[in-house]
């Protein structure tokens, strides 16, 4: 008789312990210790919202372009519908930024992008390439919208002393119904991963390890401005 596996490590799960520094380096940056510790230098803050928002529309196409990949490659219409509600939520990330700059006096009609934020929007625009198998799209995908969520939540955290002005950038990613959509996204990326082959996986791997590196630099950019 077969039995059942309980135990068995996901893909996902098996990165994250494997290498949990790396993530741990991503989701608690200096910078997001400094706004949950209440000591965020504000032009730092402004520079990340800037800079952002400009990541932010770059991130725009990538995610449509993972969206014709599960349409090609998966044809599952809850992947679908998933993705769609992403891009619909980004339509309003970017609504929030705008509001958001003019909040703190900043503008984003001419915001040079700096080099951490060029690598990212790089690395982006290479995935959105048909070429990159769904199965890689959709764990940078997942990735992306992790390392965010975590770093965030961190910062409303039971004894955290966020900034009252600085909550609302916290509750826009660390709030319960972004985890949750943060969780289907894994649970989407863990089905394609289950049954990629070996190949495959070592790319979404490295897709995810880049993805840490480049949301690490992205925190080093906004905290000390420079590349
Ligand atoms: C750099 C970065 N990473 C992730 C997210 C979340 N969409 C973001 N807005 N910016």
């Amino acid at each position: 008789m077969e039995t059942k596996d309980t135990n068995k490590v996901s893909v996902i799960e098996s990165w994250l312990r494997k290498h949990r520094l790396v993530y741990v380096g991503a989701t608690r940056h200096p910078f997001i210790h400094s706004i949950r510790d209440g000591t965020v230098n504000l032009n730092s803050f402004r520079r990340w919202l800037e800079q952002d928002y400009i990541f932010v529309r770059a991130f725009v196409p990538f995610v449509a372009s993972t969206l014709v990949k599960a349409w090609k490659q998966s044809g599952d219409t809850n992947d679908i519908e998933v993705i769609l509600g992403g891009l619909a939520s980004l339509n309003d990330e970017i609504s929030w930024f705008k509001k958001e700059a003019s909040k703190w006096d900043v503008s984003l009609s001419n915001v040079v992008p700096q080099e951490a934020n060029l690598n990212y929007c790089r690395f982006l625009e290479r995935l959105t390439s048909p070429e990159v198998e769904y199965a890689v799209a959709i764990t940078t995908f997942w990735a992306i919208e992790t390392v965010y969520q975590d770093s965030f939540a961190h910062c409303l955290e039971d004894g955290s002393e966020t900034p009252e002005d600085l909550k609302r950038t916290c509750e826009r990613w660390g709030n319960d119904e972004f985890k949750k959509y943060c969780d289907t996204l894994q649970s989407i990326a863990e089905g394609q991963l289950e049954k990629a082959p070996e190949d495959v996986v070592k790319k979404a791997e490295v897709a995810f390890l880049d993805v840490l590196e480049l949301e690490v630099e992205f925190w080093n950019m906004s905290s000390h401005g420079g590349t």
